[in-house]
């Protein structure tokens, strides 16, 4: 029988193990997954017969609530279906003695048959009956499965809409999200499950009210037949549950390796650094390891099985043997005998189907744990802030800001003061990794700071309303979104101004977006997605124009700007930089930029180095004045020097 030591002996490593793929020669750290599973482990825990016998009705009745949401009338309709269907079980039942008793009657007088034929009559009509409402059961499902499952799903998107940005750097979030999408998945398989679980034991209820009657003391011999395989399937779902658990990571790796493999983004690369026999073989690695710990439990799977069905068995044969008994001592009459037959078997029905539907409803049931779990809190990263409602900001300042990414060993940033004011340009500079994005982050309250304060007009982004802030909130990223949708909805996000298209167009000239789209087969109308829809493919370029336009479209009273021109050729460039003075008439600006020729622009330069702002000033102040600033300009500068001379980089 499995117990608590089911994982090791389904052989699979433990969490620290080795779960590379064993190549020779490599050094370093091992590609492990961060997050063990967090609250699942406590879940096997919950695997015993006794917790599943008390969670089961939880279950049904989570279920029907969720159906009550969506339909009420298809769960009144089917919950009297239920009601109608068990009883004209029982009724059936009863019948059997009568009919039996006349028919055997009849065997021995065969005048006497017709007396048969009204109990045989209620007979059919309850089987007739019961099909009928089988099918109506059926159909009910079928209407609220699809239901349930899209209900389940728009409130996970919602509650994933509403967490924190901070949630996506938490090792556990992206994970709890997989398995709440695994909860929308098996939701439209719950209310099958709970009605056949529901209908299982009205059948059950109606065989053991039959047997009470004709023959109790067969009762408790009917339940010894149940306990072992009940117990049995209890234990083989801890088994393949624990098996699951153990394969956590590398599953994680396949799923990793089949969208690096297969995805767009790095297809050319996988092709010219002839990469794909080394994770392809990383690939067969992972595999071969879930699929042998995944054979182990199998086997165990199959052990426990039969053991439950042995015992099983032999319960079931001391049953009949009572049955030959009852009969044999003439305790009970030939008929009744028959009707307990029948209801022997239909009690065996019973019992298996709540046995089967109830582990499968657990299952689900776990799945839907995650998903009721991530609705509720975001996996604990629901956006809880203040109620406030910013106008368009005049002052956004950093007052002794320290910053440290969830999980991190330490501060990205420390001890940060900056500010922009409206009117203002104030480029950010810095060297890779020196925490201009972060800021930019903090700035626009995607993330709140650790330490310190993040306030627009004198008030913390802490006690604004999130979403009222990010409506006066302009971001162009380093990696901005190109959504499958027309070039107009790229620019206006659903969000149109009442100006409408020439909104849409002065925006577009402002980044040199009026170029693409005048070039586009329809304009505005032109769906910007090749790749699934038969849209048009823009350049990297071409889209950078458009997220630039998307950001000054929007009404918004700071504008911040993370490399905006990376990939833009210098006319746009241009372009965009000597329209940015009059977008910040009535906005605050705040660009990051590596080139720093675009910063002459800026009235302030704010120079960031291993997360503190190391130098603030002009272009003209800092370009001149020793430090950070003037030693990357000079860098820069340095590529146009002719051959052989090295002056520049000297920095003096
Ligand atoms: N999601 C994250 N989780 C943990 N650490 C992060 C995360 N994002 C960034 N960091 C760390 O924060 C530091 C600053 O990153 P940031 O992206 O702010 O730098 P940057 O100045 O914008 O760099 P670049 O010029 O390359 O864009 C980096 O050292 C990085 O390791």
């Amino acid at each position: 029988m499995a117990d608590e030591t089911a994982v090791a002996d389904t052989g699979a490593e433990q969490p620290g193990e080795s779960s590379g793929t064993g190549e020779s020669g490599e050094s370093g750290e091992e590609l492990r997954f961060a997050y063990s599973g967090g609250d699942s482990e406590e879940w096997a825990g919950d695997l015993t017969g006794r917790r599943l016998g008390s969670r089961l009705p939880r279950l049904v009745g989570r279920s029907f609530a969720l159906a009550w949401a969506v339909d009420r009338g298809a769960v009144v309709a089917l919950l009297v279906c239920q009601l109608v269907s068990g009883l004209s079980g029982a009724l059936g039942l009863f019948a059997t003695t009568r009919a039996l008793g006349a028919l055997i009657g009849a065997a021995q007088n065969p005048g006497h048959l017709g007396s048969a034929v009204p109990s045989v009559l209620v007979l059919a009509a309850a089987a007739g009956v019961r099909a009928v409402l089988g099918v109506a059961i059926q159909g009910l499902s079928n209407r609220l499965a699809p239901r349930i499952s899209r209900e389940a799903e728009f409130r996970m998107l919602e509650a994933a809409t509403n967490a924190e940005m901070a949630a996506y750097d938490h090792p556990g979030f992206n994970d709890r999200y997989d398995k709440a999408d695994r909860g929308v998945e098996v939701s439209r398989d719950m209310i099958g499950q709970s009605q056949n679980l529901v209908s299982s034991l009205a059948t059950l209820v109606a065989a053991a009210v039959v047997i009470t009657a004709l023959a109790p003391v067969l009762l408790p011999l009917l339940l010894l037949t149940a306990v072992p395989q009940a117990l049995a399937s209890v234990k083989g779902e801890r088994i393949t549950y624990l098996s699951f658990l153990a394969t956590f990571h590398d599953r994680r790796m396949l799923n990793m390796l089949r969208w690096n493999l297969t995805h767009k983004d790095q297809a050319d690369q996988i092709r010219t650094d002839t990469l794909a026999p080394y994770l392809l073989a990383k690939y067969r690695a992972s595999g071969t390891k879930v699929d042998r710990t995944n054979d182990r439990a199998a086997w165990q799977r199959a052990r426990v099985t039969l053991l439950g069905s042995a015992a099983g068995g032999l319960a079931a044969a001391l049953m009949w043997g009572g049955v030959m008994f009852l009969l044999g001592t003439g305790r009970i009459g030939a008929a009744s005998a028959g009707t307990v037959v029948f209801a022997l078997r239909s009690a065996a029905q019973g019992l298996q189907g709540i046995v089967g539907y109830g582990s499968d409803l657990m299952r689900t049931g776990r799945y839907m744990d995650d998903w009721e779990s991530f609705v509720e809190e975001a996996a604990g990263q629901r956006l809880d802030r203040g109620a406030l409602v910013p106008g368009r900001p005049r002052h956004v300042a950093l007052h002794r800001v320290g910053y440290r990414y969830p999980e991190a060993d330490e501060d990205t940033l420390h001890e940060v003061d900056f500010e922009v004011r409206q009117g203002e340009i104030v480029a950010v500079v810095g060297e890779n990794g020196s925490g201009k994005t972060t800021l930019m982050k903090l700035l626009s309250g995607l993330n709140l700071p650790t330490e310190g304060v993040v306030a627009w007009d004198g008030v913390s982004t802490r006690d604004l309303d999130p979403h009222a802030l990010w409506r006066q909130t302009a971001v162009v990223p380093q990696e901005f979104a190109r959504w499958p949708m027309s070039a107009r909805e790229n620019i206006h996000l659903g969000q149109p101004r009442p100006g409408g298209d020439e909104e849409v167009r002065r925006a577009a000239a402002a980044s040199g977006a009026d170029d693409v789209v005048a070039r586009l087969r329809s304009g505005l109308d032109t769906l910007l997605a090749r790749e699934w829809w038969g849209g048009v493919a823009l350049s990297s370029g071409q889209w950078q124009r458009i997220a630039v336009a998307r950001a000054t479209h929007r009404d918004a009273g700071l504008l911040v700007m993370d490399e905006p021109t990376s990939d833009l050729d210098p006319r746009a460039e241009h372009r965009i930089f000597t329209g940015l003075r009059r977008l910040a008439e009535d906005r605050a600006v705040v660009l990051v930029t590596h080139n720093l020729s675009n910063t002459v622009i800026a009235d302030r330069i704010v120079v960031m180095d291993r997360g503190r702002v190391v130098q603030q000033g002009s272009f003209q102040e800092l370009t001149t004045r020793p430090g950070l600033m003037r030693d990357l300009w000079l860098l820069q500068q340095d590529r146009s020097a002719p051959p052989g001379v090295d002056g520049a980089l000297r920095g003096d």
